[in-house]
């Protein structure tokens, strides 16, 4: 069966009621893709969750960017994967990397894993990130980085069929500096061989295994044809009209 094209929109901490109204306005103009081959998941800051979903049309789904680790309690500040739950949202961000890399927030392999165990066993769907560093990547430890990130999350998944993965170069994030699809395409290619060995081959058949970092509207045609590249997670891009044209790049993948 082949991969569902995904397209996640991360409006990461952007935005206030008004720009949030005239995005959705803007976003509800595109031709319904309830029967395309594409899933589509908007993540607002976690405030306006409820704003978007109640402006957004309904064939674009709301998630959220983060979750804690566990359990709700005695954790300021913190939102716990069961009260997005217990607000019908069913998808959730975790392990982004500005996540894992603003010192402020410093995230490790574990923490990431935590999460995404946690927020699985209360029913929401894991979109993970991983990725490499620039430094990484010219010290020639691309695989090797991203191998350790997957490892630390793949014990983890009950279900692959609820986990997208994202692969999003450190480097290309917010830079402009796409990755090319030959470079996006080999670590996807790298990631699906290493599920293969490691989980099965089913689900390395099935997982989807999107791109992010500095994906528009005029590079995501050439990205898509890649036979690796299961859609995208977009950040700026997801906040203009042309992320209707990043969605309809699922044509470019058929
Ligand atoms: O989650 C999205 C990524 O961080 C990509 O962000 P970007 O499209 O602004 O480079």
């Amino acid at each position: 069966m082949p991969r569902k094209f995904f397209v996640g929109g991360n409006w990461k901490c952007n935005g206030t009621k008004a720009s949030i109204e005239e995005l959705c306005n803007s976003l509800n103009k595109g031709e319904s893709v309830e029967s395309s081959p594409v899933e589509v998941v908007c993540a607002p800051p976690a405030i306006y969750a409820q704003f978007a979903r109640e402006r957004l049309r309904k064939d674009f789904h709301i998630g959220l960017q983060n979750c804690w680790m566990g359990k709700g309690g005695a954790f300021t500040g913190e939102i716990a994967a069961e009260m997005i739950k217990d607000m019908n949202f069913d998808w959730v961000i975790l392990g982004h990397s500005e996540r894992r890399h603003i010192s402020e927030l410093h995230e490790n392999d574990d923490t990431v894993a935590k999460k995404v165990e946690y927020a699985q066993t209360v029913g929401l769907k894991v979109i993970a990130c991983i990725g490499e560093t620039l430094e990484e990547r010219e010290a020639g430890h691309t695989q090797q980085v991203n191998e350790r990130q997957l490892a630390a999350i793949a014990p983890k998944v009950k279900d692959w069929n609820r986990v997208v993965i994202a692969y999003e170069p450190v480097w290309a994030i917010g830079t402009g500096k796409v990755a090319t699809p030959e470079q996006a395409q080999e670590v996807h290619l790298f990631l699906r061989g290493w599920l293969k060995k490691n989980v099965s081959a089913e689900v390395a058949e099935s997982v989807r295994i999107i791109y992010g970092g500095s994906v528009n509207g005029k590079n995501c045609g050439e990205l898509a044809k890649q036979p690796d590249i299961d859609g995208f997670l977009v950040g700026g891009a997801s906040l203009k009209p042309e992320f209707l044209d990043i969605v309809g790049s699922f044509r470019s993948s058929l």
